[in-house]
């Protein structure tokens, strides 16, 4: 769908330089996506894969986030591959709803209700972040977090647009719960894609 250089705005990688990969298509349909015109499967340009390096390469960073759209109803071991190839890390940006395919430096796995995400994902996943949209969303978080490894990075995000309203609360929450911690989308605030 699209291709930018910015930096992560999310979760344990954020404000570091990351090259993004928006692949087109999601099947999930969270009511508050804040990119609903990535859903329609066919409607995006396909970029060849060479040439998607050629412009990442031109940049200095060594990190490439996939996300969409739900990246993982493609298949994504050739795009991982060529990255790798390439020594770039790769990250993946997900629902966790389909199964995990392609070779991943970082997993991170952002539960939705629309669509429930796979344990073989959640297995895998690096870190987890959970989006409050309301203040049932740290109970209904919890199932998840019980079903990740130990290593897993725990995130709680407000959506954004309840981000005033919802801040407090998380924050209260990982007060309560240490093991948590708070992810803002940092992109948003200084106005960056
Ligand atoms: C647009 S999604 C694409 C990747 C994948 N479909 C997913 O949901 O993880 C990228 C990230 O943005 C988060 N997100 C989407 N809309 C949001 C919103 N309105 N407020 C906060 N986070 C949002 C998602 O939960 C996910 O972590
Ligand atoms: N800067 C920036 N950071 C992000 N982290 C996750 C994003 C996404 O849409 O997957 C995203 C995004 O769209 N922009
Ligand atoms: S799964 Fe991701 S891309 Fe799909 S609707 Fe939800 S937030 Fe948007
Ligand atoms: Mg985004």
């Amino acid at each position: 769908m699209e291709h930018f250089y910015t930096i992560q705005g999310e979760g344990f990688h954020q404000g570091k330089a990351a090259y993004f990969i928006r692949l087109g298509g999601c099947d999930v349909g969270c009511t508050w996506c804040d990119v609903k015109e990535s859903w329609p499967f066919d409607a995006h340009p396909y970029y060849p894969i060479e040439s998607l390096i050629t412009e990442v390469k031109k940049t200095n960073t060594k990190m490439v986030v996939v996300t969409g759209g739900e990246p993982l109803l493609h298949n994504l071991d050739t795009l991982t591959n060529a990255l790798h190839t390439e020594g770039f890390h790769t990250n993946i940006e997900t629902s966790g709803s389909s199964p995990l395919s392609g070779s991943w430096d970082w997993i991170c796995l952002s539960p939705k209700k629309f669509k429930r995400p796979l344990p073989e994902v959640l297995l895998k996943a690096n870190e987890l972040k959970v989006i409050v949209y309301n203040k049932t969303d740290f109970a209904w978080g919890e199932q998840f977090a019980a079903q990740v490894t130990p290593n897993c990075k725990l995130y709680l995000q407000p959506e954004w647009s309840k981000a005033a309203a919802m801040t407090p609360l998380i924050v209260e929450y990982i007060k309560q719960h240490p093991e948590w911690e708070l992810s803002l989308q940092l992109h948003k605030y200084i106005n960056v894609p």
